[in-house]
């Protein structure tokens, strides 16, 4: 295993207090990845878990918008920044840190500190479930990520549309690259379901639990392509602030179990490895 290594100086080092750090990722842009992520996030919260969301996505950072807050975090004293708090979830993001509307042209250096500042001098506290929402593609901030902290895994999220898949693959294969197990696989816009009943397919429902199949992972489940889901992400007041028992919200909180019980396996299997060497 590529982050056993925590003596070593340069090695990824497990952060104090939390407990498992999940990415979300996509491979194509667009196909909801942010989204997934926030309702989420918001899913276990309101499963009493104790959350954290980063968010690393360089191209769109959006989930400040999402999430209703848009202000810069304080920084202390001692050059911790503060992370914001909606609906019971800390989050911090690289649009916060960014000004303005500008494009946010940056060099690895600076990208990977950035990364590493996130996750160690921001204030998370004790977290069960620190989740961090990634560019889409494969790339420099994942490298930057297993660098600086062990991740307990990721979730890849894709469209059923062939393209997309075709991408999503490319993120399961740059996962397997660095060593980092792949919880399973969402399918984001999966059906359209019209008010008089009718069920509409627009991008290729099913495609994305066929591919989990074929690599042997996990589907985590399906979230349909519904207006709601795209206003409330835009309202800054996403849908899984409904509950488990509102029907539009559901789908997240099945997710949300789903890797609850995926992360746990993970963590068990870790233990397991140490008690036997
Ligand atoms: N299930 C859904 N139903 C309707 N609209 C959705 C759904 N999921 C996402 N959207 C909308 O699609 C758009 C893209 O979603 P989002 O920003 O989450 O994608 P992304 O994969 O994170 O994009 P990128 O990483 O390229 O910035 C947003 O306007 C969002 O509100």
């Amino acid at each position: 295993m590529g982050h056993m290594g925590q003596g070593a100086p340069q090695g990824p080092q497990a952060l104090p207090g939390i407990g498992a750090v999940v990415a979300v990722g996509s491979g194509k842009g667009g196909v909801g990845k942010t989204t997934v992520s926030v309702n989420l996030a918001i899913a276990l919260a309101k499963l009493g878990k104790r959350v954290g969301l980063i968010d690393a996505d360089i191209y769109g950072p959006n989930v400040p918008t999402m999430m209703g807050q848009t202000r810069q975090p304080s920084v202390t004293e001692d050059s911790m920044m503060e992370p914001l708090e909606s609906f019971g979830v800390k989050f911090i993001s690289v649009g916060l840190i960014s000004p303005g509307d500008k494009p946010l042209v940056m060099r690895g250096p600076m990208l990977h500190q950035i990364i590493r500042q996130f996750l160690q001098q921001v204030k998370w506290g004790e977290l069960d479930y620190l989740i961090v929402d990634l560019p889409p593609g494969t790339g420099d901030v994942v490298i930057s990520l297993v660098q600086t902290v062990p991740l307990t895994g990721a979730v890849v999220v894709s469209t059923g549309s062939g393209v997309a898949l075709q991408d999503a693959r490319k993120a399961l294969e740059m996962f397997h690259q660095v060593n980092v197990e792949v919880l399973g696989l969402v399918e984001n816009m999966s059906q359209m379901r019209l008010p008089n009943g009718e069920v509409i397919d627009v991008f290729g429902a099913g495609g994305t639990a066929s591919t989990a199949r074929q690599y042997n992972l996990p589907f985590l489940g399906s979230v349909d392509l519904d207006p709601a889901i795209r206003a409330g992400g835009d309202r800054g007041l996403p849908v899984s602030l409904g509950g488990e028992d509102d029907a539009k919200a559901k789908a997240y909180f099945d997710i949300a179990r789903e890797v609850m019980e995926r992360v746990e396996e993970v963590q068990e299997d870790a233990e397991n490895v140490l008690e036997i060497n």
